[in-house]
């Protein structure tokens, strides 16, 4: 009978509740009091160390070698979450963190650690995922810079909380909630000048409940700010107007829902990002929205480390999967390549490309669009495949190539492939299937082109091996 207009009474715990709580809370008051020292780093960044019963502890910012002693704030059947209550002894690889709301801030996991250390933990965990998915690789190459301002984008979000304080920031650590920030250490300077005075002119806004979040992009010649705007405010427009003539800003917004309209209120978009080959430098324009490498230091060397590989490729006939607004596509091209494909998923970033071949007086290159989860270009004639996805990989297209060598269809099955992947997991899932199939790695690196977090982009060079 349903209880209408009635309190529910408490639902008795099962037994099998009261079996996890009670081991739970001994979970956590045995962990809390005892000291652990911290064998190694998780991928994720967090020290790893194991209890007296040998359950597994994550611990955020502790490194290995300290003590610590642990505050569990998850438990779970087989781990813990925790963080240090207090630590006896500092690892030689600790350093200050140089941002302020490191530990709340979501955006970054390792600032307590120093670059290198945290460079020899990303050639880690790419060694340690090649060997899971048993791909043997050469030796893994380091790639790094040592400038820490490197993020180009941003998108920040914004929050009024019910006493009408304006909150301006990222997501905190394992949580939805909006950390506020007063800047941002690994952002380019153009942008973290921006925090304290975009939070001033929010708190003047009429309406700033309608604002969604911020979208901050420091292209080479000019800052681009996009306002996700849920309802367009007129006096709102004017205020952004004047923002933007006092910073020198390009200033949009996406206003409404379903469809969402980009209105541009002052200022003319023009962003561009320059990746130099040989003695010319490309310039390639995007919009708003298109993928672009974070870090431009990073993702010239990474053009330039991949040419290095490649040595001559003058003749060649190449496709570019993933090609997004054409950054790999056109620096192969301006490298001597006969003919490049470029294939990507968004038909606004195949004009882009073409329109940036055009730009840059590339008339080999040409692009069209495809889902490539779905359709599969044919590789016959290609010698060189550069495949660059998105986070979960490039799965049908590397089960096509090697079911094609496989089958003996070697025309159809380029003599190298050039792997560029944000996902060390799915990279080497596919790779796995490249090497079973006959191909084998000869280059491999590590580029750290997302410092201070656990994040890291791996490129492999594959060649196939002749029978
Ligand atoms: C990691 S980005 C690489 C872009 C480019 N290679 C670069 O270096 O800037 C991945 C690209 O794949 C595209 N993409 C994602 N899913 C896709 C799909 N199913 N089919 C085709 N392209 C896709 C995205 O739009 C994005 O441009």
């Amino acid at each position: 009978m349903a209880l209408l207009g009635q309190k529910r009474p408490a639902r008795k715990p099962t037994r099998r509740e009261k079996e996890v709580a009670s081991r739970e809370t001994r979970n956590v008051s045995d962990a809390d009091s005892q000291w652990l020292t911290v064998e190694r780093l998780a991928h994720d960044g967090r020290g790893v160390a194991h209890d007296e019963n040998g359950k597994t502890q994550f611990i955020d910012q502790a490194l290995p070698g300290e003590r610590v002693t642990l505050a569990i704030h998850r438990t779970h059947k087989r781990f813990n979450e925790a963080h240090v209550r207090s630590r006896d002894n500092a690892a030689e690889s600790r350093v200050t963190p140089p941002c302020a709301h490191f530990g709340t801030c979501g955006g970054c996991d390792l600032q307590h650690l120093a670059l290198p250390a945290q460079r020899t933990h990303k050639v880690q965990v790419l060694s340690e995922h090649a060997q899971r998915n048993g791909v043997a690789l050469a030796d893994i190459q380091p790639l790094g810079e040592d400038e820490h301002r490197y993020r180009r984008r941003a998108r920040l979000g914004v929050r009024v909380t019910d006493s009408g304080e304006i909150q301006l920031g990222f997501r905190g650590r394992g949580s939805n909630q909006l950390v506020d920030i007063q800047s941002c250490s690994v952002l380019v300077p153009a942008l973290d000048r921006l925090i304290t005075p975009l939070r001033e002119l929010i708190n003047t806004l009429e309406a700033p409940k309608r604002l969604g979040h911020l979208e901050l992009t420091a292209a080479d010649d000019q800052v681009i700010l996009v306002i996700r705007q849920l309802k367009a405010v007129p006096r709102d427009a004017e205020r952004w107007q004047a923002f933007a003539e006092q910073h020198g800003l390009v200033v949009g917004w996406r206003v409404g829902r379903d469809p969402v309209v980009l209105e541009w209120l002052a200022g003319t978009p023009d962003a561009a990002y320059s990746v130099r080959v040989g003695e010319r430098t490309l310039r390639l324009a995007f919009s708003p929205g298109d993928f672009v490498q974070v870090n431009a230091a990073l993702n010239q060397r990474l053009v330039d480390t991949a040419l290095d590989w490649l040595g001559d490729v003058s003749g060649l006939a190449v496709m570019d999967l993933y090609a997004g607004v054409g950054n790999l596509t056109l620096a192969v091209a301006a490298a001597g390549a006969a003919k490049v494909t470029g294939i990507e998923g968004s038909q606004g970033m195949v004009d882009q490309l073409i329109a940036n071949a055009e730009h840059n007086a590339l008339p080999q290159v040409s692009a069209r669009r495809a889902d490539l989860s779905r359709a599969l270009p044919s590789l016959e004639g290609i010698d060189l495949l550069v495949l660059d996805p998105p986070r979960d990989g490039a799965q049908p297209l590397c089960d096509e190539l090697a079911r094609h060598l496989h089958a003996g269809k070697v025309s159809h099955a380029p003599a190298r492939v050039l792997y560029i992947a944000c996902d060390p997991t799915t990279l080497m899932r596919d790779v796995k299937m490249l090497t079973d199939a006959g191909y084998r790695v000869t280059r491999a690196l590590m580029a750290d082109m997302f410092v201070h977090t656990a994040h890291l982009e791996s490129m492999l060079l594959l060649e196939r091996m002749e029978d």
